[in-house]
Order: structure tokens, then sequence, then C-alpha cells
């Protein structure tokens, strides 16, 4: 059977983990679209939504063929309601902001409905925005639109698509910091957040952990040390990065990776 040149090399890193890693940035920009548009599919099919959550960084320019053809025609994108993983307290026209990257990267090009589109109200302060956040969140799962999980008790979404720090951080959440540890919250907020701006909402692990899907997108070799923290065997329950924290509950964990990224894992 000839193997196609592009095909990552693939691995299962433990039950429902698996890992991709890609020659090109442009293979995984490729593979990218074409696993969010086949989990479009599914669950606008299985349950009339596909509820997507996006982080800021990286991520937004790897997801920039989900604007082109076939997937432009292809995706039910009436069927997407958007949200963030993680939001700066800024404007929604600031450069420092999430939904801005995300706009302009992706959302301006694609017909979703601008009112599936849950930007955070840029008005209030970051308390403010967080529960403001996680009450809007509460009225899309009593009308069906989120779904829960029976397993945990927290909204399960259909897909996150996240980007990782380099120091190991996912969302808003960063190593040492306390949030990590918040259990009962579905958004909150941080006002010291060691990456600027220093003031974000962001969800909690509870939410992260409930997912269906989560795509972990992660390039570079600056990545490799918090890459190699995470997936080497030798995990010990102190000092865990918020990277390590990303344990699903029900659901299936996918690396998006290049060979920079892993270069520090054995047997990749
Ligand atoms: O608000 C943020 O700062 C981002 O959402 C953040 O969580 C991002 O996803 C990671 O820092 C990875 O960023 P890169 O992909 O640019 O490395």
């Amino acid at each position: 059977m000839a193997t196609d040149p592009s095909a990552p090399a693939a691995s299962e890193v433990g039950p429902k983990k698996k890992l991709l890693v890609f020659d090109a940035e442009e293979d995984l920009a490729v593979s990218l679209a074409k696993y969010t548009a086949d989990m479009s599919e599914k669950f606008a099919g299985e349950r009339g939504a596909f509820t997507v959550v996006l982080s800021g960084g990286s991520l937004i320019e790897a997801l920039r063929k989900l604007a082109e053809p076939p997937y432009l025609e292809l995706v039910a994108w009436n069927k997407w309601h958007v949200f963030w993983v993680d939001e700066r307290v800024v404007p929604k026209d600031h450069e420092d902001s999430n939904y801005k990257l995300a706009l302009d990267g992706l959302l301006a090009k694609v017909p979703i409905p601008p009112g599936q589109v849950y930007a955070i109200n840029d008005a209030l302060s970051a308390e403010g925005a967080a529960d403001d956040y996680e009450t809007c969140l509460k009225q899309l799962v009593k009308n069906g639109v989120i779904a829960m999980s029976q397993t945990t008790g927290f909204p399960r979404f259909d897909v996150m698509l996240l980007g990782m720090g380099p120091d190991g951080h996912i969302a808003s959440l960063f190593p040492g910091h306390p949030l990590v540890n918040e259990n009962q919250r579905w958004v909150t907020y941080i006002k010291d957040s060691p990456k600027p701006p220093p003031e974000r909402i962001t969800f909690t692990f509870p939410v992260i952990n409930s997912s269906a899907y989560v795509a972990m997108v992660v390039t570079g070799a600056g990545n490799a040390g918090a890459v190699q923290k995470a997936l080497s065997d030798k995990q010990t329950s102190s000092d865990l990065l918020p990277i390590e924290m990303a344990v699903l509950q029900d659901g299936e964990f996918t690396w998006f990776t290049d060979k920079p990224a892993v270069s520090m894992l054995q047997n990749k």
C-alpha cells in the first residue's frame, strides 16, 4: 500500500489519547481542518448543534484551512456555536483580544450566525465577565445547545481546540496558580496572569476535562520540555503542569504536533 508522504506519525499514548507528529505545518493545518470538519458533521448530525471551544495563540492560524474549499462550502456553519476557553479582559477590538484574533483569522471568513459566537462582555470587570459567561453557558445548557456530562455534572463541549504555552499552561490555567484547583466554578477569572495581559477569564479544569474531544495543537522546540513532561511515563501526582491535569473523564484527546515539539520524547 502506498503511504501518503504527508501523513503524520501516529501513536496511541494512552487510553483514548493519540499523538500525531507532522513533518510540515501545512500538513498539520490540513489534518486539523479535516478533524474539525469531521467533528462538525458528527455532532451537527447527532445533536443538531456543534459546540466548539477555541483558545488564542497560534491555534487560530493552524485552523486557517477551514475557511478554504472544500470546507468553506461543506461545513454546516449554521450549526456552529463558538466559545473561548480563555479570554483577555480587553475591548473586543483590542490587539490582545482572543475574540479579535479568531474573528480576523477564521470567523469573519465563514458564515456562522453572529448570535452563535459567544464573546465575553467586554464592558465588565474580570469578575463580572466570568460570572456573565458562566450564566450564558448555563442558559445554553438549559436550551440544549450545550450538552451536560452525566459523569461529572459539568458541561460537555463537543470539541475544544486548544494550544499550550511553553510553561505547560493551557487556557489561562498557569503552573503553580491556585486556579488550577478550582473545582466548583465553570468559568473563573485571573487578575495576575504571568503571561500578559494580566486580567483574563478562563474555563476551569472540570469543564475542560468533561469535553467529548480535545485537539491540543502544540508546535515548536520551545514547547518540547512541557510536551515531554506531559507524555512521559513517570508522572508524579505532585508538581503537575496544567497540561498534565488535562485528563478527560470520558473523551478523546489528540495531540497535533511537529517534530521539534516532540524532540525530547524517547521512542518518538
Ligand atoms: O490567551 C492566551 O494566552 C491563549 O489562549 C493561550 O492560552 C494560548 O493558547 C497558549 O499560550 C498557546 O499559545 P501559542 O499557541 O501562541 O504558543
